[in-house]
């Protein structure tokens, strides 16, 4: 089996110059040899036709037909023996394989059995081609993101003018153009036009997105309709798109448990198996049975019933929008026992609004907000994005020393004073008291300017509108134990953990506080899945069996920090990925206990000499067949699908699932 790899333009024009080199389940000079190999066992094929023809038409005549089958014979032999040789060196265990087929190869030389040294390579090699083929579908659908690069682009010019360069030599400010259909080629900002993007191949998300001036645009989505100028951000790897790209070749590297188990004891099969061979040979005295067992255990279904179903079910995945760094978290992500939930902008939207502002005596509003947009522009907390914009961005007032103290707030100085926002604990530390807290159940943040207290300022948070239904939908799935942490105030957690249903509340909770209830939940002999939007709770993502980050549009923490993303900040994909990966585990185990037992039964009528004369031979043949019905088993995981609308409650706004614009 072999890895294609992402195709070379789209390598380039993601400033990718070291493709080749990636980790990939078959290395280069692997594949190459494969197609070697396939060339030469046709050759060979023809030539024992010939071969048996000539021993048909003149059987007088045998020295003949033995020459060209031993011509035949050798013209296989050669490359198998060298590929056996190689995986000595270099163990692996689908390697394990080529080692007993030039091992029978060798017993079938020595007997003088020509015709069957010629022909076992040639169907273990055609099975191998087939099961490469089998392979494909899957890595098509992650090949199919690469493909996703747009390798030219329209650069305006300082003159105005449009002119056609390629991908590569766009630089972070440029300005480019971008015509109904085009497919986008950087991420960027939108300066001039609106339009309808279709980011389905990237999200997974059917509903086309409506985005305007100041909106971000991804690459690898399509501009459906209107004219756009887009502000270039990222580039090459940076982008959300290389990212992905990226993660899927790391997670078609790594190797599921199954697989790192079967490695552990593939010495001691070897052994076993070469015992058994021997035993057969000495018991009956026939060379048949013994090639037939040496082929019968060559162990590929065993050896692919993980990676081929991981590598399509990430395949899968990545069509829904979510990103998984390995199969290994495919695993864990089945056996989660317990759900935790960030409150803001993962189970609510995070786009705050302020509602309210409570000055205390002699502060004048206007300078409150003036210090709180001018402090809350410098993070990208979403308490802080939504008071930048309360005032007009040329009324910010210069800050020096900026400083974010992560759960707590904003500070910094503004000519000789010091200014705080953020929780009472924060003013705290510099001796000041914020008093007179007023009754609010949304989020609050206090203000302070040198040692005075200036006042509360209010804001709006709600549920997202998918939340509830989500989160029963994982109720549904037997995840009933959830959890909401959040940094914010008891009251306000207590209202939204009522709204969706959940008790277990976690409230005014530092980043290393959320991360401590996640460790006591792993303590307690719970598998958590966290789910956050990667601010403040980055610490809580790692501690968790498995960590999932929301609607991860590119923020570098989320990517970073996560073991699973999901691109839309759509609760519903959880369940999906549940489903997912348990439809994962099934699949695993049905190929591993058929490939067993197929195994095994073969080897029992391989040595009882049920086989007959030309045991390897049918050996060769069955063992292929069941390859490559593991193979259509996991291939059959391809059709999982839940792209489509949800079947939904009335009443849920079916815009709910709109990606937010980070
Ligand atoms: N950068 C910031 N700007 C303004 N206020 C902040 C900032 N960081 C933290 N805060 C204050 O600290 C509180 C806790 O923040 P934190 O991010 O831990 O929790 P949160 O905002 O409730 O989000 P979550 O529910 O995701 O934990 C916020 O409600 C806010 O009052
Ligand atoms: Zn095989």
């Amino acid at each position: 089996m072999s890895a294609t790899a992402l195709p070379d333009s789209a390598a380039e024009a993601l400033g990718q110059s070291d493709a080749s080199k990636r980790p990939t389940l078959l290395s280069f000079a692997e594949r190459s040899s494969l197609a070697v190999r396939l060339t030469l066992s046709m050759i060979a094929g023809g030539l024992l036709c010939i071969a048996l023809i000539w021993r048909v038409t003149f059987p007088q005549d045998q020295n003949v037909s033995e020459l060209v089958a031993g011509l035949a014979a050798l013209l296989v032999t050669v490359p198998v023996l060298t590929a056996a040789w190689d995986s000595l060196r270099r163990p692996s265990l689908h390697g394990m394989s080529d080692q007993l087929v030039a091992l029978a190869l060798l017993a079938c030389w020595a007997t003088g059995d020509l015709i069957t040294a010629a022909l076992l390579p040639i169907v273990m090699i055609i099975g191998h081609v087939l099961e490469e083929r089998s392979l494909l579908g899957s890595r098509e659908a992650i090949g199919a993101l690469g493909r996703l690069v747009q390798s030219s682009a329209r650069r305006v010019g300082a003159d105005g003018q449009a002119e056609d360069v390629p991908t590569q030599a766009l630089r972070i400010g440029d300005r480019i153009l971008l015509h109904a259909g085009d497919r986008v080629p950087v991420d960027g900002v939108i300066r001039e036009g609106a339009a309808n993007l279709d980011t389905a191949s990237l999200t997974g998300e059917s509903v086309p997105i409506e985005v305007h001036a100041g909106a971000p645009i991804m690459a690898g989505s399509v501009n459906l309709d209107g004219s756009l100028v887009v502000e270039v951000t990222r580039i090459g790897d940076d982008t959300t798109l290389g990212k992905i790209v990226a993660l899927m070749h790391e997670a078609e590297a790594a190797k599921p448990p199954v697989t790192r188990l079967l490695e552990a004891y593939s010495g001691h099969y070897m052994v076993l198996i070469l015992l058994v061979a021997a035993g057969v040979w000495f018991a009956t005295g026939s060379t048949a049975a013994m090639l037939a067992v040496l082929v019968a255990s060559c162990p590929c279904a065993l050896v692919l019933a993980a990676p081929a179903t991981a590598v399509a079910a990430i395949a899968v995945a990545a069509r829904h929008g979510i990103l998984i760094k390995g199969s290994a978290f495919l695993e864990q992500l089945a056996e989660v026992s317990s759900v935790v939930f960030d409150k803001t902008g993962t189970v609510t939207t995070g786009k705050l609004n302020l509602v309210r502002l409570h000055a205390m005596p002699g502060v004048a509003e206007g300078e409150m907000m003036a210090l709180a947009a001018s402090l809350g522009n410098e993070s990208n907390h979403p308490v802080s994005r939504a008071l930048a914009g309360i005032v007009a961005p040329d009324l910010h007032l210069p800050l020096q020393d900026v400083r974010e103290d992560r759960g707590l707030g904003m500070h910094a100085r503004l000519g000789d004073d010091r200014i705080a926002m953020g929780r009472p604990a924060l003013l705290a530390s510099f001796g000041i008291v914020a008093h007179d807290m007023p009754e609010h159940d949304g989020p609050m943040v206090a203000l302070s300017r040198g040692t005075r207290f200036l006042g509360w300022l209010m804001l709006a948070d709600e549920p997202r509108a998918e939340s509830f239904e989500a989160l029963e939908d994982l109720r549904k799935l037997g995840l009933r134990r959830q959890i909401l942490l959040t940094g914010d105030r008891a009251q306000v957690a207590q209202r939204i953990g009522r709204q969706l249903g959940i008790e277990d509340i976690c409230a005014d909770a530092l980043p290393e506080q959320k991360m401590h209830r996640v460790l006591d939940e792993v303590r307690d002999g719970f598998k958590p899945m966290v789910i956050g939007d990667g601010i403040n709770d980055s610490l809580a993502l790692k501690a968790g069996a498995v960590g999932v980050a929301m609607g991860a549009q590119g923020t570098d923490v989320a990517l970073a920090s996560a073991d699973l993303v999901l691109m839309t900040s759509d609760l519903r994909r959880l369940a999906t990925c549940i489903r997912l990966s348990r439809r994962c585990r099934r699949t695993i185990h049905v190929n591993v206990a058929f490939g067993l037992g197929w195994t095994i039964i073969l080897i029992v009528l391989a040595a009882c000499g049920l086989l007959g004369a030309e045991g390897a031979i049918i050996a060769a043949v069955v063992h292929n067949f069941s390859t490559l019905v593991g193979m259509a088993n996991s291939g059959r995981l391809l059709l999982f699908d839940e792209t489509g609308p949800a079947p939904r409650s009335a009443g849920i706004n079916a815009r709910g699932a709109v990606p937010t614009a980070a």
